[in-house]
């Protein structure tokens, strides 16, 4: 189970008793996820996550409070950190900060079909639309620099007949940086994974997991969420997923001629972020069972599909 941090009753309700929600009534780890640990946290005015924030800068989580209080100001349904009787958004629990927020209803799909995907293709829009007209700048600490970073040396790791695919997915995003960075931008949540999103039914009640949200170009945010809601296993993209999520998002903000030409290698740029981050986390948690760890195959079967053009943006609607 991904809690890396175990909690006691007594040092919860402690930290609980500022937010006057009434007293404790239940509390238990969240097996999924794989970064922080999460606990569900049953108080008498309600039910709540806890999260205590195990990785990345401590500096960044005020960018993270302020822009879940856009998105949620923006009646989009996203949790938000609640605040204590001192106002306080951002505490610490364990030596780890922590934030409290509403626990959103629904449940993650796994097989999503064309109407939830559509959902979730207008909720990307609502969340640039909400956020470009005064983007909360941070750059990704998983962006293009890091990639190029991290790369080389993480090839080494591979197999080598997976090694030039890597190398040339790296190879690309050197040469097209400047054309990916002049794309239109906005906030980006840049982990739209199944896992980060709740439907009830065919209607999505949540998105959670704001914590690779930066700023950058919007198309960076489609083409995450197309590789995971509308791929086949054998790492193609279904049509029958992807053109009802796109064309969701393009009623609600057209894409650009730019944007049209560069969707295929934005599918390929997501692909290699998320091989070299489920590489990286494979390496970190090596032989424990306790953790969730995330297949790195699955990008690289998901590279070697996009090699070849699968889907087209509807710019020309
Ligand atoms: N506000 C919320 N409302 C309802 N459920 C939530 C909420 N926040 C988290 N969860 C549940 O906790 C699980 C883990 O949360 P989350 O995905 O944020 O963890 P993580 O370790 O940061 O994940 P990841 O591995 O995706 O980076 C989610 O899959 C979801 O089931
Ligand atoms: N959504 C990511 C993990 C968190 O960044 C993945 O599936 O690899």
């Amino acid at each position: 189970m991904s809690v890396f941090t175990p909690l006691q009753r007594d040092e919860l309700e402690a930290f609980l008793a500022p937010y006057r929600l009434g007293r404790l009534r239940d509390f238990q780890g969240i097996v999924a996820g794989s970064e922080n640990s999460n606990f569900f946290v049953s108080l008498e005015q309600g039910e709540y996550v806890l999260t205590l924030i195990e990785r990345g800068p401590r500096q960044d989580l005020p960018f993270f409070i302020e822009l879940l209080d856009v998105l949620h100001r923006a009646g989009l349904p996203v949790p938000y950190a609640l605040r204590s009787e001192d106002g306080d958004a951002l505490r610490e629990l364990a030596e780890k900060p922590a934030l409290l927020q509403p626990r959103l209803p629904g449940k993650h799909v796994v097989e999503p079909n064309p109407h939830q995907c559509a959902e979730v293709g207008r909720l990307l829009a609502r969340l640039h639309l909400a956020t470009r007209e005064h983007i909360l700048e941070r750059a990704s600490d998983r962006g293009l620099d890091w990639m190029q970073e991290q790369g080389p040396s993480l090839a080494l790791s591979l197999p080598e007949d997976q090694l030039p695919l890597l190398r040339d997915g790296l190879a690309e995003i050197a040469e097209l940086r400047p054309k990916l960075l002049a794309l239109p931008r906005a906030n980006l949540h840049a982990d739209l994974f199944r896992d980060n999103v709740l439907f009830e039914g065919s209607h999505l009640t949540g998105v959670i997991d704001f914590y690779n949200a930066c700023s950058g170009p919007m198309l960076y945010d489609l083409a995450i969420a197309v590789n995971d809601w509308c791929s086949h296993p054998n790492g193609e993209i279904d049509g029958e997923r992807s053109e009802p999520l796109l064309a969701a998002y393009s009623a609600l903000r057209r894409f650009t001629p730019a944007e049209a030409e560069l969707w295929q290698p934005m599918l390929r740029v997501a692909c290699v972020r998320f091989w070299l981050s489920r590489l990286i986390a494979a390496q970190r948690h090596e032989g424990k069972t306790d953790v969730q760890v995330k297949d790195p195959g699955e990008f690289h079967r998901l590279l070697s599909a996009r090699q070849h053009p699968q889907s087209v943006l509807p710019f020309a609607f």
